[in-house]
C-alpha cells in the first residue's frame, strides 16, 4: 500500500493522524470524458476536435475483481454488452508494498496486456511523470493516445452507460433523465454512509472516528432495509446505477466488512430485504461472472497488514447467492 509523490513510489499507509483518526478518501485526479461520436457532418462539431471520442476497441479498463469501485465498472461493462468494445485487464488481488501489481499467476489475473507493466503506478507516471497521489483502480485507458482517460468509477460507469450506444452497446439506460435527481441524491447519501462508510469504519484509527462511521453506516442500512422492503430497486421498479453502486458494497459486507472492517452490528444476512436484494441483482444475467470472492477475500485480508497482520483469510461465511429472492412480486 503506498502512493506516488512527485512520480516516486512510497510504500506508505493512509495518514489518519492529522484527521483525529479519520480516513479521508482522496479525490480521483483524472477526469476526462468520452464523448459520443457526432453524427453531424460538415459542422464545427467535428469529431477530430474531441480528445476522447467513443470508438469500439479504443479504450481499455484496468480493474480489480476485489475492489468495489472497480467492480461497478465491470458490472456496467457486462450489462451494456461492452465486452467486445472495451478490453479489460485484471490486477493481482494482493496489494502490498508496490500497490496494485500485474503479477499474473492465476487464471483470474491477466497481467498488463497493453504495456507489460509490473505495477499499476507505472500507468500513472506514464500519464503524468510527476504525479502525486494514490494509485487506484479502476483506470480507463485510451489505447490510441496512450493515456489515462479517467480513474473515477462513478464517472466511468456514466460513460459506459451511454457513450458507446451507437457502437453496438446493449440499449439499456441505467441513468435515465427522469430519475437523475433521485439517483443523484441516493448516490451521495449511500456513498457517504455505506460505500465509503465501511472504509471509514475499517480504516479508522481512533474509537471516535470508528464510532461515528459505524453509527452512520448501520443507520443507513436500517433505512435501506425499510426502503427495499416495499420496492424492488432503489428508485422503484427499474435497476439503475444507484443499485449497481450499492450492490458492490453489500456483496462484500458479510465475507469481509463484518470482520475485517469491524462492521458487525448486523450482517446483511440479518436484513431480509437487503439480502434478497443482493441475490436479486447477483442473479441478473452477466453479474455473477463479475463477482470473485477469491480475489475479494484475498485482497482485503492479505493486503491490509495494519488491520490483519497475520494475513489469515477466514473460512466463511457460507451463503447461497443463487437461492430464490422472490423480489419480483414487489
Ligand atoms: N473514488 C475512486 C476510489 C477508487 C479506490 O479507492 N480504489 C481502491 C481499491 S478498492 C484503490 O485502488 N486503493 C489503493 C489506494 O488507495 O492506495 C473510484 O470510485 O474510482
Amino acid at each position: 500500500m503506498g502512493l506516488l509523490i512527485n512520480g516516486q513510489w512510497h510504500d506508505q499507509w493512509y495518514d489518519t493522524k492529522t484527521n483525529d483518526g479519520e480516513f479521508i478518501r482522496h479525490e480521483s485526479q483524472f477526469r476526462h470524458w468520452i464523448a459520443k461520436p457526432s453524427s453531424e457532418k460538415n459542422t464545427n462539431n467535428s469529431n477530430a476536435d474531441i480528445p476522447f471520442i467513443a470508438q469500439a476497441g479504443r479504450y481499455h479498463l484496468y480493474a480489480s475483481l476485489a475492489c468495489p469501485w472497480a467492480h461497478r465498472t465491470l458490472i456496467m461493462r457486462a450489462l451494456k454488452g461492452l465486452e467486445n468494445i472495451i478490453s479489460v485487464d485484471i490486477v493481482h488481488p494482493l496489494m502490498q508494498e508496490n500497490g496494485w501489481t500485474f503479477v499474473n499467476d492465476t487464471a483470474t489475473t491477466t497481467g498488463d496486456s497493453q504495456h507489460s507493466s509490473d505495477f499499476l503506478y507505472q500507468l500513472y507516471t506514464h500519464e503524468q511523470p510527476n504525479y502525486s497521489g494514490r494509485v487506484t483502480v479502476p483506470v480507463l485507458w485510451d489505447k490510441q493516445q496512450q493515456r489515462i482517460v479517467n480513474n473515477e468509477s462513478s464517472e466511468i460507469i456514466r460513460m459506459l452507460n451511454n457513450a458507446f450506444d451507437g457502437l453496438g452497446a446493449t440499449q439499456a439506460d441505467y441513468y435515465p433523465s427522469a430519475l437523475r435527481p433521485e439517483i443523484d441524491q441516493l448516490n451521495s447519501w449511500i456513498y457517504e454512509t455505506v460505500n465509503n462508510g465501511v472504509y471509514r469504519a475499517g480504516f479508522a484509527t481512533s474509537q471516535q472516528a470508528y464510532d461515528k462511521a459505524a453509527t452512520l453506516l448501520f443507520s443507513a442500512l436500517d433505512d435501506l432495509e425499510e426502503r427495499l422492503s416495499t420496492q424492488r430497486y432503489l428508485v422503484g421498479e427499474q435497476l439503475t446505477e444507484a443499485d449497481i453502486r450499492l450492490f458492490t458494497t453489500l456483496i462484500r459486507f458479510d465475507p469481509v466488512y463484518v470482520s475485517h472492517f469491524k462492521c458487525d452490528r448486523k450482517r446483511i444476512a440479518d436484513y431480509p430485504a437487503l439480502s434478497g436484494y443482493v441475490r436479486d441483482i447477483y442473479q441478473i444475467n452477466g453479474i455473477a461472472e463479475t463477482v470473485c470472492f477469491d480475489h475479494i477475500k484475498q485482497h482485503y485480508f492479505t493486503s491490509h497488514k495494519m488491520i490483519n497482520p497475520t494475513g489469515i483469510i477466514p473460512v466463511g461465511p457460507a451463503f447461497d447467492l443463487n437461492a430464490p429472492h422472490r423480489r419480483d412480486i414487489l
